[in-house]
Protein backbone atom coordinates (compact mmCIF):
# COMPACT_ATOMS: atom_id res chain seq x y z
CA UNK A 1 0.00 0.00 0.00
CA UNK A 2 1.30 3.53 -0.82
CA UNK A 3 1.77 5.98 1.78
CA UNK A 4 0.47 8.66 0.02
CA UNK A 5 -1.34 8.71 -3.19
CA UNK A 6 -2.51 12.28 -4.84
CA UNK A 7 -4.16 12.64 -8.30
CA UNK A 8 -5.50 15.25 -10.07
CA UNK A 9 -5.03 17.87 -7.21
CA UNK A 10 -6.27 21.75 -7.61
CA UNK A 11 -6.20 24.50 -4.62
CA UNK A 12 -6.65 27.79 -5.75
CA UNK A 13 -7.17 30.81 -2.91
CA UNK A 14 -9.17 33.85 -3.29
CA UNK A 15 -6.73 36.80 -4.01
CA UNK A 16 -6.83 40.17 -1.87
CA UNK A 17 -6.89 42.03 -5.06
CA UNK A 18 -10.07 39.82 -6.66
CA UNK A 19 -9.72 36.67 -8.66
CA UNK A 20 -8.16 33.54 -7.41
CA UNK A 21 -4.45 31.99 -7.77
CA UNK A 22 -3.82 28.59 -8.78
CA UNK A 23 -1.15 27.46 -6.62
CA UNK A 24 -1.39 23.94 -7.50
CA UNK A 25 -2.19 21.53 -10.37
CA UNK A 26 -0.69 17.75 -9.92
CA UNK A 27 -2.05 15.29 -11.07
CA UNK A 28 -0.26 12.77 -9.64
CA UNK A 29 2.44 12.49 -6.73
CA UNK A 30 2.84 9.20 -4.88
CA UNK A 31 4.99 7.86 -1.90
CA UNK A 32 5.47 4.84 -1.16
CA UNK A 33 5.42 3.46 2.50
CA UNK A 34 8.45 3.73 4.15
CA UNK A 35 10.35 5.67 1.62
CA UNK A 36 12.20 9.15 2.35
CA UNK A 37 11.53 11.94 -0.12
CA UNK A 38 13.00 15.53 -0.36
CA UNK A 39 10.37 18.55 -1.78
CA UNK A 40 12.18 21.28 -3.30
CA UNK A 41 11.03 24.50 -5.41
CA UNK A 42 10.88 28.28 -5.52
CA UNK A 43 9.62 30.25 -2.53
CA UNK A 44 5.76 31.03 -2.98
CA UNK A 45 5.28 27.91 -4.91
CA UNK A 46 2.98 26.05 -3.13
CA UNK A 47 5.47 23.60 -0.77
CA UNK A 48 3.70 24.58 2.43
CA UNK A 49 0.50 24.71 0.81
CA UNK A 50 0.96 21.12 -0.03
CA UNK A 51 1.78 20.13 3.03
CA UNK A 52 -1.08 21.29 4.70
CA UNK A 53 -3.69 19.42 2.39
CA UNK A 54 -1.99 16.18 2.76
CA UNK A 55 -2.03 16.94 6.93
CA UNK A 56 -6.04 17.69 5.91
CA UNK A 57 -5.46 21.61 7.76
CA UNK A 58 -6.37 22.52 3.74
CA UNK A 59 -9.36 21.08 1.58
CA UNK A 60 -8.09 21.19 -2.26
CA UNK A 61 -11.10 22.62 -4.54
CA UNK A 62 -10.76 19.12 -6.47
CA UNK A 63 -8.63 15.87 -6.64
CA UNK A 64 -7.72 13.26 -4.30
CA UNK A 65 -5.55 12.78 -1.37
CA UNK A 66 -5.20 8.55 -0.15
CA UNK A 67 -3.20 8.72 2.64
CA UNK A 68 -2.50 5.04 3.45
CA UNK A 69 -5.76 3.71 1.81
CA UNK A 70 -7.75 6.73 3.32
CA UNK A 71 -9.81 9.23 0.77
CA UNK A 72 -9.10 12.62 3.17
CA UNK A 73 -11.14 14.64 1.32
CA UNK A 74 -14.27 12.49 2.22
CA UNK A 75 -13.32 12.52 5.70
CA UNK A 76 -15.53 15.97 8.01
CA UNK A 77 -12.89 18.37 9.40
CA UNK A 78 -13.12 16.43 12.66
CA UNK A 79 -13.24 12.90 10.61
CA UNK A 80 -9.53 14.72 9.58
CA UNK A 81 -8.21 15.85 12.82
CA UNK A 82 -8.93 12.81 14.44
CA UNK A 83 -6.91 11.05 10.99
CA UNK A 84 -3.95 13.72 11.03
CA UNK A 85 -3.72 12.65 14.96
CA UNK A 86 -3.41 9.09 14.29
CA UNK A 87 -1.43 9.02 10.76
CA UNK A 88 0.46 11.87 9.93
CA UNK A 89 3.09 13.34 11.94
CA UNK A 90 4.53 17.21 11.21
CA UNK A 91 7.44 18.96 12.20
CA UNK A 92 6.57 22.37 11.14
CA UNK A 93 8.96 25.02 10.54
CA UNK A 94 8.89 27.08 14.22
CA UNK A 95 8.06 23.40 15.95
CA UNK A 96 4.51 25.05 17.05
CA UNK A 97 5.61 23.21 20.83
CA UNK A 98 2.52 24.51 23.53
CA UNK A 99 4.38 26.96 25.87
CA UNK A 100 2.61 26.08 28.95
CA UNK A 101 3.36 22.60 28.94
CA UNK A 102 7.02 20.92 29.16
CA UNK A 103 8.75 18.47 27.28
CA UNK A 104 7.12 15.53 28.08
CA UNK A 105 3.93 16.64 28.09
CA UNK A 106 4.32 18.94 24.68
CA UNK A 107 5.30 14.77 23.43
CA UNK A 108 2.17 13.07 25.09
CA UNK A 109 0.21 15.52 23.45
CA UNK A 110 1.00 13.75 20.10
CA UNK A 111 -0.08 10.59 20.91
CA UNK A 112 -3.38 11.94 22.74
CA UNK A 113 -5.31 10.03 19.22
CA UNK A 114 -2.51 8.69 17.81
CA UNK A 115 -1.48 4.73 18.24
CA UNK A 116 1.19 5.36 20.76
CA UNK A 117 -1.11 6.47 23.29
CA UNK A 118 -1.08 2.54 24.58
CA UNK A 119 2.36 2.68 25.31
CA UNK A 120 2.71 4.80 28.75
CA UNK A 121 6.73 4.78 28.41
CA UNK A 122 6.78 5.87 24.68
CA UNK A 123 7.22 9.89 25.12
CA UNK A 124 9.93 8.97 27.53
CA UNK A 125 11.48 6.98 25.05
CA UNK A 126 10.94 9.31 22.43
CA UNK A 127 12.45 11.93 24.38
CA UNK A 128 15.45 10.09 25.70
CA UNK A 129 16.12 8.65 21.50
CA UNK A 130 16.29 13.02 20.68
CA UNK A 131 18.74 13.19 23.37
CA UNK A 132 16.34 15.11 25.98
CA UNK A 133 15.72 12.78 28.64
CA UNK A 134 16.98 15.49 31.25
CA UNK A 135 15.13 18.10 29.62
CA UNK A 136 11.36 15.95 30.14
CA UNK A 137 10.06 18.61 32.27
CA UNK A 138 11.30 21.60 30.87
CA UNK A 139 9.14 23.97 29.42
CA UNK A 140 10.21 25.29 25.67
CA UNK A 141 11.24 28.72 26.95
CA UNK A 142 13.71 26.95 29.07
CA UNK A 143 14.89 24.97 25.96
CA UNK A 144 17.39 25.86 23.50
CA UNK A 145 16.18 26.59 19.98
CA UNK A 146 17.83 22.36 18.70
CA UNK A 147 16.20 21.02 21.89
CA UNK A 148 12.65 22.21 20.94
CA UNK A 149 13.11 21.31 17.70
CA UNK A 150 13.97 18.16 18.93
CA UNK A 151 11.08 17.73 21.04
CA UNK A 152 8.98 19.05 18.21
CA UNK A 153 10.36 15.40 16.38
CA UNK A 154 9.33 13.28 19.19
CA UNK A 155 5.95 15.00 19.53
CA UNK A 156 5.44 14.27 15.82
CA UNK A 157 6.38 10.43 16.16
CA UNK A 158 4.39 10.05 19.48
CA UNK A 159 1.70 8.79 17.58
CA UNK A 160 3.30 6.63 15.45
CA UNK A 161 2.47 8.20 12.09
CA UNK A 162 2.40 6.24 8.78
CA UNK A 163 3.90 9.56 7.46
CA UNK A 164 6.30 11.91 8.50
CA UNK A 165 5.34 15.72 6.95
CA UNK A 166 8.83 18.36 7.74
CA UNK A 167 8.24 21.74 6.97
CA UNK A 168 12.01 23.01 6.71
CA UNK A 169 12.76 21.54 10.13
CA UNK A 170 16.21 22.59 10.00
CA UNK A 171 16.00 26.11 8.94
CA UNK A 172 15.65 27.97 12.71
CA UNK A 173 18.65 25.73 14.30
CA UNK A 174 22.24 25.94 13.74
CA UNK A 175 24.36 23.58 11.54
CA UNK A 176 25.68 21.63 14.20
CA UNK A 177 22.05 21.03 15.74
CA UNK A 178 20.56 20.64 11.84
CA UNK A 179 23.16 17.61 11.40
CA UNK A 180 21.64 15.94 14.44
CA UNK A 181 17.95 17.26 13.63
CA UNK A 182 18.52 15.02 10.36
CA UNK A 183 20.11 12.23 11.27
CA UNK A 184 17.30 11.72 13.96
CA UNK A 185 14.56 12.05 11.30
CA UNK A 186 16.00 9.79 8.90
CA UNK A 187 17.17 7.49 11.64
CA UNK A 188 13.44 7.25 13.39
CA UNK A 189 11.95 7.07 9.72
CA UNK A 190 13.67 4.03 9.24
CA UNK A 191 13.49 2.41 12.75
CA UNK A 192 9.46 2.68 12.25
CA UNK A 193 9.34 2.22 8.64
CA UNK A 194 8.10 5.54 7.83
CA UNK A 195 7.06 7.42 5.14
CA UNK A 196 8.53 11.38 4.73
CA UNK A 197 7.82 13.97 2.84
CA UNK A 198 10.51 17.21 3.99
CA UNK A 199 10.43 20.18 2.80
CA UNK A 200 13.68 22.17 2.30
CA UNK A 201 15.59 25.08 0.65
CA UNK A 202 18.57 23.73 1.37
CA UNK A 203 20.55 20.98 -1.69
CA UNK A 204 22.88 19.68 1.26
CA UNK A 205 19.91 18.93 3.01
CA UNK A 206 18.30 17.70 -0.14
CA UNK A 207 21.70 15.47 -1.14
CA UNK A 208 20.57 12.71 2.12
CA UNK A 209 17.78 11.46 -0.03
CA UNK A 210 17.45 9.24 -2.84
CA UNK A 211 14.78 10.40 -4.11
CA UNK A 212 14.19 15.00 -4.89
CA UNK A 213 11.18 15.75 -6.14
CA UNK A 214 10.69 19.36 -7.30
CA UNK A 215 7.65 20.84 -7.17
CA UNK A 216 8.11 22.68 -10.21
CA UNK A 217 8.39 19.71 -12.15
CA UNK A 218 5.41 17.92 -10.46
CA UNK A 219 2.78 21.34 -10.63
CA UNK A 220 1.07 22.35 -13.87
CA UNK A 221 0.16 25.80 -12.31
CA UNK A 222 3.94 26.72 -11.84
CA UNK A 223 3.90 30.52 -12.52
CA UNK A 224 0.42 30.95 -13.92
CA UNK A 225 -2.67 32.00 -12.37
CA UNK A 226 -6.59 32.83 -13.47
CA UNK A 227 -8.58 35.02 -12.59
N1 LIG B 1 -4.54 31.71 2.63
C1 LIG B 1 -4.03 32.15 1.47
N2 LIG B 1 -4.71 33.05 0.72
C2 LIG B 1 -4.22 33.50 -0.46
N3 LIG B 1 -3.06 33.08 -0.99
C3 LIG B 1 -2.33 32.19 -0.29
C4 LIG B 1 -2.77 31.68 0.97
N4 LIG B 1 -1.84 30.79 1.42
C5 LIG B 1 -0.86 30.78 0.50
N5 LIG B 1 -1.16 31.60 -0.53
C6 LIG B 1 -0.34 31.81 -1.75
O1 LIG B 1 0.00 30.53 -2.25
C7 LIG B 1 1.32 30.54 -2.75
C8 LIG B 1 2.09 29.37 -2.17
O2 LIG B 1 2.36 29.58 -0.78
P1 LIG B 1 3.18 28.49 0.05
O3 LIG B 1 3.30 29.01 1.46
O4 LIG B 1 2.56 27.17 -0.12
O5 LIG B 1 4.59 28.54 -0.69
P2 LIG B 1 5.96 27.81 -0.34
O6 LIG B 1 6.41 27.08 -1.57
O7 LIG B 1 5.82 27.01 0.91
O8 LIG B 1 6.90 29.07 -0.08
P3 LIG B 1 8.20 29.25 0.85
O9 LIG B 1 9.25 28.34 0.28
O10 LIG B 1 8.52 30.71 0.65
O11 LIG B 1 7.80 28.93 2.26
C9 LIG B 1 1.90 31.91 -2.46
O12 LIG B 1 1.87 32.67 -3.65
C10 LIG B 1 0.96 32.52 -1.44
O13 LIG B 1 0.83 33.89 -1.60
Amino acid sequence: MKALEITDLVKTFDQPGGGRLTVLDVSSFQISAGEQVALIGESGGGKTTLLHLIAGLLTPDTGSIRLAGTELTKLSEQGRDRFRASAIGYVFQTFNLLPAFTAIENVRLGMTFGHGHHDPNRAMDLLDRVGLADRAHYRPSQLSVGQQQRVAIARALAGKPKLLLADEPTANVDPVSAESVLDLIHQSCEEENLAMLMVTHSMEVAQRFERVESLEKINHAFSHSES
